[in-house]
C-alpha cells in the first residue's frame, strides 16, 4: 500500500551479519534492486544500501550495512551493529557450520549490541531443500528461545525476502509507538515514498 504524502519517514540502521557465502549481499540485492546473481562477489569490508518501505501510512527508510562474512573482517563488525535498530543474522540452510556461526553472532549482539535491536534470523537458500543440513524446526526453536523472529528465505527465488524487511519495519514502528525515542531511529517529516530510493557504495 502506498503511503500518504507528508507522512513520517523513520530512518532505521539495519545490519546483516553471518558467515561467508550465506547470501547476505544477495538478500540485500534482492530487496533493494529485485535482482539475483549466481556469482555474487564476496563483500570486502562492508557495503551500504538504502531502501524505503511503506507500512500502512508510515515509511521506514532502511540504512543497510551489508557486512563481509570473512573472518578477517570480524573486528569491523561492531562499527556496523552499534546503534543498529535491527539486525538480520543470516545462515545457509545447506551449511550446518553457518548456523553455528549465526548463533555466535546472536551471542555477540546480545552481549555487545543494543538490547532494543530487533533481531531476525534468516535461513537463506531455502530453494535448495534437497541439500538441507539445518532443520527449520531447530532454527525456529532456537529463534524463539533467543528473542529473534525466524524466516527461511531465498534470495534466488525471492521467497520471504521482502517479508523479513517488512516484519522488521512493522516491529520498528510498533516499538516507536511504545517508546518515545528508540535507539537507532530518527524521525523526519518528508514526502512519502514506497521502495523508491536505493543506493550503494563502499563494496
Ligand atoms: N541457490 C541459492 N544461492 C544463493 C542464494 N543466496 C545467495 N546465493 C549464492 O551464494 C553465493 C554467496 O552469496 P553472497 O550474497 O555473496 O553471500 P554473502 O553472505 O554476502 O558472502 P560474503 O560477502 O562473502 O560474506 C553466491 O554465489 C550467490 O549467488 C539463495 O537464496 N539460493
Amino acid at each position: 500500500m502506498a503511503a500518504n504524502p507528508g507522512n513520517k519517514i523513520r530512518n532505521a540502521k539495519l545490519v546483516l551479519l553471518g558467515d561467508v557465502g550465506t547470501g547476505k549481499s544477495s538478500l540485500v540485492l534482492r530487496f533493494v534492486k529485485g535482482q539475483f546473481v549466481e556469482f555474487q562477489e564476496s563483500t570486502i569490508g562492508a557495503a551500504f544500501f538504502s531502501q524505503t518501505l511503506a507500512v500502512n501510512d508510515e515509511t521506514v527508510k532502511f540504512e543497510i550495512w551489508d557486512t563481509a562474512g570473512q573472518e578477517r573482517y570480524h573486528s569491523l563488525a561492531p562499527m556496523y551493529y552499534r546503534g543498529a535498530a535491527a539486525a538480520i543474522v543470516v545462515y545457509d540452510i545447506t551449511n550446518a557450520a553457518s548456523f553455528t556461526r549465526a548463533k555466535k553472532w546472536v551471542q555477540e549482539l546480545q552481549a555487545q549490541g543494543n538490547p532494543n535491536t530487533i533481531m531476525a534470523l534468516a535461513g537463506n537458500k531455502a530453494d535448495m531443500v534437497e541439500a538441507r543440513q539445518v532443520p527449520a524446526e531447530e532454527a525456529k526453536t532456537y529463534a524463539q528461545e533467543n528473542g529473534l523472529f525466524f524466516m527461511e528465505t531465498s534470495a534466488k527465488t525471492a521467497i520471504n525476502v521482502n517479508d523479513v524487511f517488512h516484519e522488521i519495519a512493522k516491529r520498528l514502528l510498533q516499538g516507536q509507538q511504545a517508546q518515545d525515542t528508540p535507539a537507532g531511529m530518527v524521525l523526519n517529516q518528508r514526502p512519502a515514498e514506497r521502495m523508491v530510493s536505493s543506493s550503494s557504495c563502499c563494496s
